[in-house]
């Protein structure tokens, strides 16, 4: 036997549609991001693949993404779960910033190092930058652990335990899971599920709106095909490759 686990990227995002950095920023959907939630859920009701609990971080891409998507798929009545431990990797100093700019001031290496290396960080946000999320009553709770910056390390290190403590019982209990989160927070659950190297992750790019199915087996919750599978695959690899060229 298998359990399913299903990972949603949120729709296009207006800051993904500007690209800039955006990390805890909490920013809405486009209309086209809006459209991509909808056809997430309609293509997880062509392959029969249908939710039986959702978990989403606490942005509201991420949110109206899941709830989008799951209106489509008449799923829209399931328990949800929501934790900061999804959110978007922190992104620091960057947050705000233009993706383009930033890497024609600071150049191809510095830029990809910040972008997707495992285990640098960008400089930290100040607490009083108009970017900043300290003070917001959903991180009330956070106290020392409210990051100011975070690298993809950092990232696993904040979602595994909601991992362990939240998401497996809900895949053991036998329902299909929906994790509706980020570009890094899912690449932090990819990394984790399909044991990619610190080196190899920076390679993964995870489109926005595309469902991805993996089947874990029951005992090892080792995926049993690598990599997960994308409902519609072609668009998948389009919208990934663009993904890994932004900024560019
Ligand atoms: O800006 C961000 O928060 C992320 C996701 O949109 O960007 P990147 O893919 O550059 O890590």
């Amino acid at each position: 036997m298998t359990y399913t686990l299903v990972l949603l990227r949120h729709g296009e995002s207006e800051w993904n549609a500007k690209n800039l950095f955006t990390g805890w920023v909490d920013v809405a959907l486009t209309e086209k991001g809006r459209a991509e939630a909808v056809n997430g859920g309609r293509l997880m009701v062509e392959a029969d693949v249908l939710p039986d609990v959702v978990h989403t971080s606490l942005q509201r891409r991420a949110i109206n993404t899941a709830a989008l998507a799951l209106d489509a798929a008449d799923r829209h009545w399931i328990p949800v779960r929501r934790s900061w431990r999804l959110n978007e990797r922190h992104y620091g100093a960057l947050q705000g910033k233009d993706k383009k700019q930033t890497l024609e001031e600071y150049g191809e290496e510095q830029f990809m190092l910040w972008r997707r290396s495992f285990d640098v960080p960008p400089p930290p946000l100040a607490d009083d930058d108009e970017y900043s999320q300290v003070g917001l009553p959903q991180y009330a709770d956070l106290g020392d652990e409210m990051p100011r910056t975070e690298c993809l390390k950092d990232v696993i290190a904040r979602f595994l335990p909601y991992w362990e403590a939240s998401i497996v019982p809900d895949l053991k209990a036998g329902n299909t899971v929906l994790v509706a989160a980020h570009g890094n927070s899912l690449r932090a659950l990819i990394k984790h599920l399909d044991q990619i190297s610190d080196e190899d992750i920076a390679g993964l790019n995870v489109p926005t709106g595309m469902p991805l199915v993996y089947e874990l087996d029951e005992a090892t919750l080792a995926p049993t095909v690598a990599g997960g599978t994308y409902l519609d695959p072609e668009a998948a690899a389009a919208a990934s490759a663009a993904v890994a060229n932004q900024g560019r």
